[in-house]
């Protein structure tokens, strides 16, 4: 009897990294006692720090509150894989070391761009600093509605579907404020929308920078890829490589480099300006020794989704057919 009561005591405590309790998870794999020592082999998310308190829980509520002689608790599975459903989607991070180089302008544009191509795409503005993907797409700001069982349910235009850090933020915090929402947010994205059926990829605008949320990513989807756009200037072709090996060291699988704002092209004197200098892009591809995508020309009013027509749209056409024979989609 009081095996059963502690079989289902632990199925109460709840698993941080998930924000789920054991028994929702299916995570006790095996539960045997003998000798008065309980053996317990368990699947958790792959954070330590998330695994020490559940086990520390476990060994509390077996010795303490249960008053066995003693108990052996064995992680055997920390793969996500098996726990997270969303695994189903192509997860394609957009990172890009320096801010201001058009990651949140590339992000939208493909996100369109594949959806154009019948690959229905969803987007995760994970950028909460510059979150700009609503505005590009000129969605409403106010909070997303959820679904009976509390999925959030993405904003839709364009036929792309989207998450936004945004939709939750009270206008009058300060940025700083963000930071410590960002986790919670982003555990939130990763399991908890209602992506309509048959969506297949799901693009993650990420803040800028060469550490921390870019890299954690890999924390949630293991087997998320990455996408690096640069301009072609020195300085953000510079910090683009180091976000580049640092994400190839957590075993970021690098789909390539897109090299923005490439050049500018004077149509009534046919001449091309290279404003920003030129190289970038080859040279990040290079040293990470992936792929130059594409380079896509300054355009005035960017800020927007390109019509069907425009030049850009073509080129981000393009881009995306690209990518689709890359992933073999
Ligand atoms: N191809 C382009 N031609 C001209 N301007 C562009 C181009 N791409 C982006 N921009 C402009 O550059 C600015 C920065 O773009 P965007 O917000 O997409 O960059 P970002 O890398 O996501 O920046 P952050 O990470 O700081 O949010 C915007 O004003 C945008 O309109």
């Amino acid at each position: 009897m009081s095996e059963k009561k502690l079989y289902n005591a632990l199925g109460l405590i709840i698993d941080p990294y998930y924000d789920k309790n054991l028994a929702e998870l299916d995570s006790i794999k095996i539960f045997n006692i003998e000798n008065d020592i309980v053996d317990i082999k368990i699947a958790l998310g792959n954070k330590t720090k998330d695994q020490e308190q559940v086990k520390l829980e476990i060994a509390k509520l077996v010795k303490i509150t249960f008053s066995y002689k003693g108990v052996k608790i064995e992680v055997i599975d920390s793969d996500r894989k098996a726990l997270i459903k969303e695994e189903k989607y192509i997860y394609i991070g957009i990172a890009s070391g320096k801010g201001g180089v058009g990651k949140s302008n590339v992000t939208a544009n493909l996100a369109v761009a594949f959806n154009r191509l019948g690959i229905k795409t969803g987007v995760i503005d994970a950028d909460v600093y510059g979150a700009t993907i609503p505005y590009l797409f000129s969605l409403p700001i106010s909070p997303l509605d959820v679904t009976d069982d509390d999925k959030i349910i993405p904003a839709n235009k364009e036929g792309v579907q989207v998450v936004s850090t945004e939709f939750f933020m009270p206008e009058d915090k300060p940025v700083l404020w963000r930071g410590p929402m960002l986790g919670k947010l982003l555990t939130h994205y990763f399991n908890e929308v209602a992506w309509e059926n048959e969506t297949k990829l799901i693009l993650i605008d990420l803040p800028p920078g060469t550490g921390d949320i870019a890299l954690d990513i890999k924390e949630y989807v293991p087997t998320s890829k990455m996408i690096i756009v640069t301009t072609p200037s020195l300085s953000a072709s510079h910090v683009a490589i180091k976000a580049g090996l640092a994400a190839q060291e957590m075993n970021h699988d690098i789909i390539g480099v897109i090299e923005n704002m490439s050049y500018f092209y004077d149509a009534e004197h046919k001449k091309y300006h290279y404003l920003l200098g030129e190289g970038g892009g080859k040279k990040v591809a290079e040293k990470l020794e992936t792929e130059l995508l594409i380079q896509l020309p300054m355009q005035e009013n960017s800020d927007k989704i390109y019509e069907n027509n425009h030049m850009n749209a073509k080129m981000f056409l393009a881009l995306a057919d690209r990518i689709k024979k890359i992933l073999e989609l």
